[in-house]
């Protein structure tokens, strides 16, 4: 397999993203290396989803550039960028399965780049691509469910299932948008131990965003934390107070309802670290 040899497999320079008057991302300069399991932790709006988009090449640059895995996704044209995110897996918070489909076919069409044509029921998948979606799932802990409707799984089971679909597409890099943000704490716990076990099994780089301070801390290498789309913390866990971590969503002018929002995400943080 083609796989990068340099360590750096995101960089990412003075990158400025707006969307009509919005300025989503300001300057944001960023560097990931191989193997690294990076949180990105800020408020609503602060631009995290905007950046793991920028990685994933569904979004252009206004100004600066990002380059993945060797690969400035600026000049690259639709099929070389295609080639490129299917390198890059991606899981979101509302795990984005097909419900009325099986578990098994879910995960196979994280292999969809990898067949011509479109695939309508199990049959028609070749045999050592279903074999791959089966131990996957094994992979998971739900192998026993493989033949069951997505929409009969739990949010945690859903999100495992998400994980085995973005594993079919044999990534380097794994990018989360809020894995864990529908997860109950124990779910939560169970996805994001997956999602850290199997980056080291297989040497993924990993950047995740998150809204839960404790959770961050207890799981990554790395906190980069973002405010109105500027980078204002990047530093290794280690070491991080929890303290120096909160300030990311402090001293800032707040709104009434930009107020509500920081006082149950707070919330939500204190839960998060209370039940893990
Ligand atoms: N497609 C879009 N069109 C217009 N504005 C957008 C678009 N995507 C994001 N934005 C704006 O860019 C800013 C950053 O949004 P983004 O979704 O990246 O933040 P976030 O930190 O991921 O928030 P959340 O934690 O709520 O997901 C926000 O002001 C948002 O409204």
């Amino acid at each position: 397999m083609n796989r990068t040899t340099t360590s750096s497999i995101i960089t990412i320079t003075d990158l400025t993203k707006d969307f009509g008057e919005t300025r989503a991302l300001r300057a944001v300069n960023l560097t990931v290396t191989r193997g690294e399991v990076v949180v990105l932790l800020g408020l609503s709006g602060s631009g995290k989803s905007t950046l793991l988009r920028h990685i994933d090449g569904l979004e252009m640059p206004t100004e600066g550039d990002v380059t993945v895995l060797g690969q400035s996704v600026r000049s690259l044209r639709p099929t070389a960028l295609r080639s490129l995110r299917g390198r890059v897996a991606m899981i979101f918070q509302q795990f984005e399965l097909v419900p009325s489909l099986t578990v098994v076919e879910n995960v196979l069409t994280g292999a969809l780049a990898r067949v011509r044509g479109p695939r309508l029921g199990l049959s028609t998948w070749p045999k050592n691509l279903k074999q791959e979606a089966l131990t996957h799932l094994d992979r998971v802990g739900l192998l026993h469910r493989a033949y069951n409707r997505a929409d009969q799984l739990s949010g945690g089971q859903q999100q495992r299932v998400a994980i085995a679909r973005a594993l079919m597409q044999n990534p380097e890099v794994l990018l989360a948008d809020e894995p864990v943000a529908s997860l109950d704490p124990e779910s939560s716990d169970v996805v994001m131990n997956l999602i850290r076990e199997i980056a080291a099994e297989r040497g993924l780089t990993v950047v995740c965003s998150l809204h839960q301070v404790d959770l961050a801390l207890g799981w990554s290498d790395r906190i980069v934390g973002l405010r109105h789309g500027e980078v204002v913390l990047d530093t290794p866990t280690t070491g991080l107070s929890r303290d120096r971590a909160m300030e990311i969503y402090g001293h800032v002018s707040v709104s009434t309802s930009e107020f509500a929002a920081i006082e149950s995400e707070l919330s939500v943080a204190g839960a998060v670290g209370a039940g893990s």
